[in-house]
């Protein structure tokens, strides 16, 4: 593929919102063509498929049904806007990948694993991430950060769990960036935006040739 697939990765209010429109931002000022996207959502297919499964009305799914769902709206969405998006060399940055699915719908079954490990393999069709940005915070910070975001407005179905479901999450984020060490680069989240901001470009910059993108965006200006 012509462009560069980015993803970001982390629990609730771990700052990948803040991020991507942040790195969003900086790429576009080096001249790239940028498109920000998140998941579960990116087409009309995919949000009302997000709707379904954030609203509570399939929480009696269990995690390998549930994983179909969050699995039909990826491949719709990778195939309206990622897929076309890469083809034409932009930078997608997308809010949650694969790697949420893996995350948050794990099962300790091996059978169940299989099956999802399988159903990703197929979703997925040969397009991943060059890169996937984990931003990591302790659990109770970052309920606090999406408590104080939410505010008035109810929490999905994923948000009600407690604690220490998020916590584990956290620990599997970890394993993933273990296991993939050339994909996953781990930034603390902690801390002030801005410098968060400035290691994550640098990460960035450190594993992507960013400089081929710039290079095709001016030949194909002139
Ligand atoms: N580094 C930071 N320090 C303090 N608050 C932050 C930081 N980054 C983001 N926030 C705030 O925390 C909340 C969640 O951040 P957000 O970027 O939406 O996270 P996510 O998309 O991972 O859920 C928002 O209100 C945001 O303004
Ligand atoms: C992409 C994806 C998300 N999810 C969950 C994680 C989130 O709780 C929710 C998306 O909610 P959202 O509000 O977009 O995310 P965030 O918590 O980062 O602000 O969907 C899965 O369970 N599996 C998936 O494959």
């Amino acid at each position: 593929m012509a462009g560069i697939f980015i993803t970001f990765e982390g629990g609730e209010g771990s700052g990948k919102t803040t991020q991507i429109r942040r790195l969003a931002d900086a790429l576009a000022a080096h001249g790239l063509d940028v498109v920000t996207t998140r998941e579960p959502g990116g087409t009309p297919g995919a949000d009302a498929i997000r709707h379904v499964v954030l609203s509570g009305a399939a929480r009696h799914l269990g995690p390998q049904m549930e994983g179909v769902l969050f699995a039909a709206a990826r491949a719709d969405h990778l195939e309206v806007v990622i897929r076309p998006a890469l083809a034409r060399g932009a930078v997608v940055l997308c809010d949650r990948f694969h790697d949420s699915t893996r995350v948050y719908q794990a099962s300790d079954d091996p059978e169940e694993g299989a099956f999802l490990a399988r159903l990703e393999w197929a979703t997925l069709n040969g397009v991943g991430p060059d890169l996937t940005i984990i931003l990591d915070v302790p659990a109770e910070i970052g309920a606090e950060r999406a408590r104080l975001r939410r505010q008035e407005a109810k929490a999905d179905r994923f948000e009600e769990e407690d604690l220490s479901v998020q916590v584990e999450r956290r620990e599997r984020f970890l394993a993933i960036a273990r296991s993939e060490p050339e994909r996953c680069v781990v930034i603390d989240g902690q801390g002030d935006a801005d410098e968060i901001a400035q290691d994550v470009l640098a990460a960035v910059e450190d594993r992507l040739d960013l400089d081929r993108l710039v290079k095709n965006r001016e030949r194909q200006g002139s």
